[in-house]
Formats: C-alpha cells, structure tokens, sequence
C-alpha cells in the first residue's frame, strides 16, 4: 500500500515552526479510501494531528501576529480547466480569475485541476495519496504554486499526463473537438477525490496570512459535469465518517449543454453506493454513447449539491424554462429545494487591459481610444492579410467553433451582408465541419474576410483590440466572455439576446441586441440569418457617427471585473452557514502578489 506523506510544503520561503513539527510528528500515513469504509485508516489519526497543526499555528498567532488564520471562508474551487494553466475556453477564464478576486477580499483560496502538463511555475509538494477509482487504487501526487494570493493544486497523474503532448491547449477532453477521452469517468473521477484530500493533507504555508491545512471547513465550488460526483463522495465516504460534517458544496453550471451522460452500466466505475443510482438516473431519445437508459453526471451533481448557481441570472431563469434550454435538467433544476442563483461573470482586467496588453502595439484607455482604434486595426488588417484600410468597419467573432456559438449561422449571414463596405476576421476551433465553413471565406471573399482555425491567444487579443465590433451570435450563451472584452477595448458587441448577453449588453448603449436564435442545432434557421444581416446594418449605420463614439464610451465606463461579482459570491457562500465563515474585506480586485506574480502556462 502506498501512504499520504504528510509532508509540509512550503515554496518559496523559509520552513516555518508549524511545518517542521508537522514533518517530524506526522511522518507517513496510509489512508484508502473507498465507499464501504473499510480502508478509511488512522482517520482519528489524521483529526489528531491537523488539531495539532492548528494549536501549532494558534500559538503561532501569538508569537507572531502575521499568521491571521480565521478569517473569511475556506474555498476550494475544483475544476477541470484552470486557466491559464489550462483553458478550452471560459471555464478556464473563470477559474482563472474569480479565485483571485475572492482572496483578495481575504478569503482563504485553493483551485484543484489536473495536471495535464509539465508546467514550469508548479512545485511538487511530494505529498501523495491514494484513491480508488473504478477498480484500482490509485497513487495520486500534488503540485502547488501560489499566484494572486490563490493556491493553485494540480493533480499529478499519468491519467492526465499522458493525455498531453506539449500544451494542453484543447486536449483536455478528447484527442479531439466531439470526441472524448474513453476514460474520461475515472480521470474526473480522480480529480473530485483528489479535490477533497487536497484541504486536508496539504499543510500550505504560502503566504503571511494563513498556514496549515485548509481543514474540514471548506466550501467546494465544483465546477461544470467533470466535478459533479464530489458532492456525491462527500457525503457518502466523509461525512458518515465524521470528516467534512461542517463542508457544503455549491455547484456552477458554466453550460449545461455538457452534462457527463454514459452508459447506465458505469455507474459501478463511480464508485458509490446504490442508494445514489437514481440521483444520476436519466433516460433520453439519444443513442449517444448508449441506447436508453444512462447515468447523468450533471443531474447527480446538481440533486446532492447545497446550492446550485450559474453565469448569470437571465440564463439562472433560461435554464428552468423548459426542456430546450434547461437541455432536458429544467425538470430537475425545478424541483431542488432551493432556486438557481445566477451571477455574471467577470473578466480579468489584468489579462484584458488595453493599456498594458503586450499582444497589441498600441496601447490606449478612454481618453485615446478613438486615436488608438485606427491603427490597431491597420495592424490587424496586416497581421491577418487583408487589405489595410482604417476606414473600413472591421467585424470580429472569436469562440469555440460548436452549434453554441452559431458561427454556421453566422457563415450564413456573411454570405449575405459582405457585399457591404465591411470586412470579417473569424477565429475559432472546434468541429471540423465548423473549422473548414470559416475557412472556405477567405477563399471566397480574400479582400473581405479571415477565417482563421486556430487556438491563438496573440491573435484574439488583436481582433478583440483591432475590430470595430464583435459578433456573438450564440443560440445559447451562458454568459460570455467575448463581449465583456471586445467592450473593455471599445469594441462594440453585435451580440445574440440569449443567457448572460442579455445581462451585460445594453441595446442601443453598449451594443447592438439581435435578438434569440432557434435553439435548433442541426441546420441554420434562415430566419436568424436574416436577423444578423438586419442587425450588422444598423450596426453599420451609425459606424463613425457621435452615437459610435458614444458607444465606444459607454462600453469602457463600465466596472467589468471581478471585483462585484466576487462580493456577490462572497454572500451567495456565507449563505451556506459554515462554520468559521465570515465577510471578507473591501480588497483590491486582486492580490497585491499578482502584480509581480502573473502565472504563465
Ligand atoms: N480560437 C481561440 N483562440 C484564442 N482564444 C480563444 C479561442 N476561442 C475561444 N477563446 C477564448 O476562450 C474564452 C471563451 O469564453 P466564453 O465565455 O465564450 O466561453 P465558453 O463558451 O468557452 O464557456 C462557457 O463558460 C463561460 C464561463 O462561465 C461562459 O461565459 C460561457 O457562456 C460558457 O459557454 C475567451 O477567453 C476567448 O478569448
Ligand atoms: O471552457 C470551455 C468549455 O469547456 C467545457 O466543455 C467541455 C465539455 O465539458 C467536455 O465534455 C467536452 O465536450 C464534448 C462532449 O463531451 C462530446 O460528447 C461532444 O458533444 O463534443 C463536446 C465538445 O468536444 O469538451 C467541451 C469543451 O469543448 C465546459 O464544460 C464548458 O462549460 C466550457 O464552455
């Protein structure tokens, strides 16, 4: 059997008092965990010993009153994407950014994500455990770095390894867009056990505000399908135990359209007691990856969660609408005892800052936009090959190339309204199909448009920064990020009215509302072509205007970090009543640290 070393670990400073007693007391531990309970070992064992990490830090407290440990709440987010150490798209900004704005109100922070590259700012901490899933136990190892006052916990294993080859870039879920890993159950399977070990067996010492474990009084935020079984764990191998009595769990739908459906016959990999089986029960007309009856990842995790919240709060409302919207979970996220909460995202303005963004050559704010527009999108122009001309209205699109974001829509609509004086530049990566519709543009229009299959990090700032306005013609769009952006750099969103679009575009303010597409995902409904056509006109129509201008100011007035989202889930998870939790502080919208210390892939 292998053992947990509950070995301190401390990066990036002196060991202090508390780890060295912690190494020398502690030493090894075995612990296994399964669902019967019969390989939970030495638990007293371990209760005791964190005690006397905390006694160590209290007396710690009194000696030197730099350790402040108390204060606020204990949060760990878990997620199968964390950027930027890994990102397919928005799950990994939102891991990225809103645990650094909640350590800046002086909460205590971990993330826990896999592993899935070798990353260079990631410490081995050496301390390991060991889990069961599905038939194995497995050996699971931590890394840690601490980046914007966040512990950021990645779960070394060869399962999320292996996967990988250079950078995760969009390897995370399958060797490709639409196919998944086979093995996806285990592997997110792990991450969740590994999420609820992390709190407990790693004595971090990061900074001069907390030390110790995280302990038992943890809020988890379990993020999206991949993280949904934690609540499930929790409450069937901790808590019985009298581990975690005290821990609740809030669970964020970045996108209900992924919901973990398998083969009813799975559930076994899982894990779990038979009493669970009907939270994860769920039948639909699909014959996808079985016929008939399956188990829905998604729906156990939103049934055995505390609270379950969303992106933002007209989608919250989309989301118990009916079947098309809530994608068949409507009925269940109807029937929990308590509403969806729903909270719009925030950016990250550190990333996303037009005048400090090292992507573009031209830096600019409020005062010098409309110098500074003009030569950014010659640049862009240049960059992408069309021809250079700052007078010439510049539409951008960048998004994940999937039936969400209606880039065949809006194919479609290019067709129809390039004939104006206006040019395109598409990026995006996804299904093939997708892929290969963008390209075939600039075949056709090589004076008028770019369609670019990339995932380009350099290149989407350029867009977000070169163009005049930005597309998002979404069927469904839970909150987007794109046009939170394009609207920081001035550039004004032609955006679909659906999910968190509707929360944070004002028509006729701060963009131009095209109104809801068909959710229908298998053709394009030429109906909504003809709204994107309507709406790119009168788009057009005021380009270069006063109103533009005006536009361009409202856009880049707004306050659209995470600093007012973070206090909205600052209260949204004291409303869970854990022990120890307490208001935060008005900090800054992130950690002092981060200025020095931006983390990088
Ligand atoms: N080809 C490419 N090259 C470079 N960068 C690219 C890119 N394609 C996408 N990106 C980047 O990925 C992010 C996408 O953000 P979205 O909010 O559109 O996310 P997404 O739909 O993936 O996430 C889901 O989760 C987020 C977070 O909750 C919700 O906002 C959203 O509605 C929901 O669908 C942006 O940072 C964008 O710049
Ligand atoms: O950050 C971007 C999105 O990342 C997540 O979505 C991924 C999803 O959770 C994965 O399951 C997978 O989805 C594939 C799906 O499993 C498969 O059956 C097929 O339908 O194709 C899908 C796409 O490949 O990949 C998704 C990312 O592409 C996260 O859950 C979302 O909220 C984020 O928007």
């Amino acid at each position: 059997m292998a053992s947990i070393q509950y070995a301190s670990y401390v990066h990036g400073g002196a060991t202090s008092m508390d780890s060295k007693l912690n190494l020398a007391q502690i030493g090894q531990r075995t612990q296994v965990m399964t669902h019967t309970g019969l390989r939970l070992v030495k638990t007293a064992e371990v209760l005791q010993m964190r005690n006397k990490v905390k006694a160590s830090a209290k007396q710690w407290k009194n000696i030197d009153t730099k350790i402040v440990c108390g204060t606020g709440m204990n949060l760990v987010f878990v997620s199968a994407e964390c950027g930027p150490w890994s990102k397919t798209g928005g799950l990994g900004d939102v891991v990225g950014g809103l645990p650094p704005a909640m350590a800046a109100n002086g909460h205590r922070v971990m993330t826990v994500s896999p592993r899935y590259d070798q990353y260079k700012d990631a410490w081995d901490t050496s301390v390991t455990v060991e889990v069961l899933v599905g038939d194995k136990l497995e050996t699971l190892r931590f890394f840690h770095c601490w980046k914007r006052g966040v512990d950021r916990i990645f779960v070394d294993h060869p399962i999320f390894l292996e996967k990988v080859i250079g950078k995760t870039k969009s390897k995370i879920y399958g060797p490709s867009a639409g196919e998944d890993y086979e093995d996806n159950q285990l592997r997110f399977s792990m991450l969740c056990l590994a999420a609820l070990e992390a709190p407990r067996v790693l004595n971090l010492n990061s900074n001069k505000y907390f030390s110790g474990p995280y302990g038992d009084d943890v809020i988890f935020v379990a993020n999206d399908w991949h993280t949904a079984l934690l609540p499930c764990y929790l409450k069937t191998l901790y808590q019985p135990k009298g581990i975690f009595t005290n821990a609740k769990v809030a669970l964020c739908i970045h996108n209900i359209a992924y919901q973990g459906r398998f083969a009813f016959s799975d559930f076994y990999l899982l894990n779990l007691p038979d009493q669970l089986k009907s939270s994860f029960e769920f039948i639909d007309g699909y014959e996808k990856p079985v016929k008939g009856r399956k188990i829905n990842w998604m729906k156990a995790g939103i049934i055995e969660s505390d609270i379950v919240v969303t992106v933002s709060p007209y989608y919250a409302k989309e989301l118990v609408s009916g079947p098309d919207k809530g994608v068949e979970l409507d009925n269940i996220l109807r029937s929990i005892p308590f509403c969806v909460s729903g909270i719009v995202n925030g950016m990250d303005t550190q990333e996303w800052n037009p005048l400090t963004d090292k992507h573009i050559d031209y830096h600019f704010d409020i005062t010098t936009v409309m110098d500074a527009k003009p030569l950014l999108k010659e640049a862009l122009q240049a960059l992408v090959g069309l021809p250079v001309d700052k007078n010439i209205p510049l539409i951008g699109f960048i998004g994940r190339l999937e039936e969400q974001k209606g880039s065949d829509i809006l194919v479609a609509a290019v067709e129809k309204f390039i004939g104006m004086d206006v040019q395109v530049v598409i990026l995006g990566t996804g299904k093939k199909k997708f892929e290969k519709e963008i390209e075939k543009l600039e075949e056709l229009y090589p004076d008028k448009a770019r369609g670019v299959a990339k995932f380009n990090v350099p290149l989407a700032h350029a867009i977000t920064a070169g163009a005049d306005y930005m597309l998002v013609p979404s069927r469904f769009e839970p909150c987007g990020l794109i046009q939170l952006h394009a609207m920081r750099y001035g550039t004004i969103p032609i955006c679909a009215s659906t999910g968190g679009l509707v929360d944070t575009v004002k028509e006729g303010y701060t963009g131009f509302h095209i109104g809801a597409f068909s959710v229908e995902c298998a053709a394009v409904d030429p109906d909504d072509v003809t709204k994107i056509v309507n709406t790119v006109g009168r788009a057009l129509n005021v380009y270069g205007t006063p109103a533009f201008t005006e536009m361009i100011n409202n856009c880049m007035s707004q306050d659209l970090s995470w600093k007012g989202p973070a206090k909205k889930w600052e209260e949204l998870l004291l409303s869970l009543g854990v022990d120890g939790s307490e208001a935060g502080i008005e900090g800054e919208e992130i950690a002092p640290l981060a200025k020095e210390n931006v983390a990088t892939p």
